[in-house]
């Protein structure tokens, strides 16, 4: 079954404050999203890429996706990383139940082969497949500033993308959650968990260089990996 990748890149980069989506900032000389979508490009096991960009800047998407031979589309996302998600299952909509379809973050210009195959893999035996990494701090669930909850270290994992999904399940998930006037999320694998609690979501291994360029400082650490990459991990 043809494997699709989308490349979200329908924020605005608020956090980063360039002025301009941050994707379009160049890391090593390439714009972010261009090596976000050169890595599902060039993976063998992806047939075709699907980017998301930000309204107005369609344009700047288009040149940088042009001299991909896999990219099919370049839409408009919404408001909402969820609501960009839904923007490509539009364009999806004819695609059969079964197909396999990524979901990227185009703010995270390192994923790699590695990563994408592990979530390729395991979409052969799982419905929907999120990539996690170990936390390292201590993480606590804070309310009115006090701490309420202290879940174990060893229990909890930093989510990353892709995140893969039968395109069926997927579907589903979203007609729920948009009939749902309390839609909160903020990734795909959210939408699933709450709407589909039956389905089984499988954690493979991300990547410490799968980082989410979000505040300043990552377009610092994004600049240093582009030019030094340090060991994998
Ligand atoms: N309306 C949106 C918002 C986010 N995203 C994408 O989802 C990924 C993760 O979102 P985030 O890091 O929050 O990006 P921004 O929304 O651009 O950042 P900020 O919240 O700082 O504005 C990014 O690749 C971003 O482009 C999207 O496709 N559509
Ligand atoms: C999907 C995600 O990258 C998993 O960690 C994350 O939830 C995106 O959050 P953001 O606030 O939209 O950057």
């Amino acid at each position: 079954m043809r494997t699709v990748a989308v490349v979200l890149a329908g924020g605005i980069g608020q956090r980063v404050g360039a002025g301009r989506p941050k994707q379009l900032i160049e890391v090593g000389g390439r714009p972010i999203l261009e090596l976000a979508v050169r890595a599902f490009d060039d993976h063998p096991g992806i047939a075709e890429v699907v980017v998301v960009m930000a309204a107005g800047h369609l344009r700047a998407a288009a040149a940088i996706a042009a001299p991909f031979g896999k990219v099919t589309a370049v839409i408009e996302g919404g408001d909402t990383r969820t609501a960009s998600t839904v923007a490509a299952l539009r364009v999806l909509a004819d695609r059969p139940d079964g197909t396999r379809v990524l979901f990227h973050d185009a703010a995270r210009p390192f994923v790699d082969a590695a990563v994408i195959g592990r979530v390729l893999d395991a979409l052969d035996a799982h419905e929907c497949v999120a990539v996690g990494m170990p936390a390292s701090d201590t993480i606590v669930e804070v309310a009115g500033g006090f701490v309420a909850a202290m879940p174990p270290r060893e229990s909890l994992s930093r989510f990353q993308t892709p995140q893969g999904f039968r395109l069926g399940v997927l579907r589903k998930a979203y007609e729920l959650a948009l009939a749902d006037p309390a839609l909160r999320a903020t990734d795909d694998c959210g939408i699933v968990h709450r709407y589909l609690p039956d389905v089984p979501i499988r954690v493979v291994a991300g990547s410490e260089r799968n980082l989410k360029v979000t505040h300043p400082l990552d377009v610092v650490v994004a600049e240093h990996l582009a030019t030094e990459p340090l060991e994998q991990s």
